[in-house]
């Protein structure tokens, strides 16, 4: 059994790792040890089968012990840590939540879905370093992999709106906070169906404006607003979150840089942990609508195409229907007035089950499956 070492498997990403590998009964088929970076000597997380008290994090001597990593501490750790442990020569699988090594030449974006082909060719070359995708780059795949497996994606665009939690588990909190605090300013105006709205709006607005409205987290208010801003500033005017649109897409799909430019703009909406985008996709030719749903609707199990009007829109196209799901659903398909080419979609998805953990378990259990 492969000897499996779990890194920030407590945190947003890891326990929903944890719930996913108990979902899948994996962990009767590897041998579990935990890690931490605070709570050293502390049991192991119950998760059905016997594993060690937690071991030290940054102890490259019980590391090099494992077969195999998956890490959702984050990028710091993962920084300081993996670069000695391979040059300490250990040859094991490392299986990573975080960007760091995302784009690396030595690494794969594993996204089983949608290249599980690359995936398969890379681990039989020797690729030992794995890396989730970007969440919203994920999500994007995994509804819209029919049009590019069928390679008709000439360009796209990408207008994110992304959940609370993609920030982590604080903003989430804070979120709840903003809300908290806006309804408490309106409370005795909203109990009186006789106010006017618009004392209601200023009584939101002046609680947004005020000084200990809680930002700490988001720097500004994201509840009744919205940020269009998530991560650092890139020399020509892109997010880096922006950047990964177009750079991990094509590497998950085995492309060099920029063959399909996707671009856009990366919003922070006041949805909890699932992410949305509308798309506007170039197409290389003219697809029929019925081949276009065909194509997106089959390509994997999770994806679903809602059919374009508002009633299923409501209903089955939302963060309050998809989150704590699987699914991806895709709708919003149609033609736009630009051109029978130019194709308009909105998708939405779990930003920390596909988005996140969903990946990470999954090329685990295709290393327990090839052992
Ligand atoms: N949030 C997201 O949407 C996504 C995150 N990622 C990646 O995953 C990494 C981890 O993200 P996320 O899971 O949100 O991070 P968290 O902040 O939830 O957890 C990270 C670590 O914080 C420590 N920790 C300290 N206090 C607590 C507490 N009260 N409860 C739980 N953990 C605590 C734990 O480490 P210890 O047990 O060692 O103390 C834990 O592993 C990110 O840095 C990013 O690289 C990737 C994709 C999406
Ligand atoms: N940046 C994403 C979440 C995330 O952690 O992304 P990445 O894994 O690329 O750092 C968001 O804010 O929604």
């Amino acid at each position: 059994m492969l000897r499996t070492g779990f890194v920030g498997w407590r945190g947003m990403v890891g326990s929903v790792l944890m719930q996913r590998m108990q979902d899948d009964h994996l962990f009767g088929k590897i041998e579990p040890v935990f890690f931490t970076t605070s709570q050293v000597g502390q049991p192991a997380p119950e998760v059905g089968v016997e594993a060690p008290a937690l071991k030290n994090a940054f102890d490259l001597d019980e590391l090099k012990k494992l077969d195999v990593i998956v890490t959702c501490q984050g990028g710091d750790y993962t920084s300081e840590v993996y670069t000695p442990l391979r040059e300490a020569g250990w040859q094991g699988y490392w299986i990573d939540a975080a960007s760091s090594l995302r784009m690396a030449d030595d690494s794969t974006i594993v996204l089983d879905p949608v290249n599980r082909a690359l995936i398969d060719r890379q681990l039989d070359a020797g690729t030992r370093t794995f890396a989730g995708g970007n969440c919203t780059v994920s999500l994007m795949l995994m509804g819209l992999g029919g049009l590019f497996e069928a390679d008709l994606v000439e360009w796209m665009t990408s207008m994110t709106y992304q959940a609370a939690s993609g920030a982590g588990a604080q903003n989430m909190r804070e979120l709840l906070s903003q809300m908290s605090a806006i309804g408490n300013a309106a409370r005795a105006e909203l109990d009186d169906p006789a106010s006017a709205i618009l004392d209601i709006d200023r009584k939101v607005i002046d609680a947004m404006r005020d000084p200990n409205f809680p930002i700490e987290q988001f720097g500004a208010p994201l509840g009744g607003s919205l940020l269009p801003w998530i991560d650092k500033k890139l020399d020509n005017g892109q997010s880096k979150e922006e950047w990964k649109g177009g750079a991990e897409s094509n590497k998950i799909l085995g492309l060099a840089p920029n063959t399909v430019p996707v671009d856009g703009i990366c919003v922070r909406v006041g949805s909890m942990r699932s992410h949305a985008q509308a798309f506007t996709i170039k197409l290389k030719r003219d697809v029929p609508m019925d081949e276009i749903e065909d194509r997106i609707a089959r390509h994997n199990e999770w994806v679903s195409v809602v059919a374009n009007d508002k009633a299923a829109t409501l209903e089955r196209l939302t963060p309050a229907a998809v989150t704590g799901t699987l699914d991806v659903p895709v709708g919003r398909l149609r033609k736009m007035a630009m051109g029978n080419e130019y194709l308009s979609a909105f998708s939405v998805g779990d930003q920390l089950l596909w988005g996140a953990a969903e990946p990470l378990k999954r090329m685990l259990a295709l290393l327990i499956e090839r052992h």
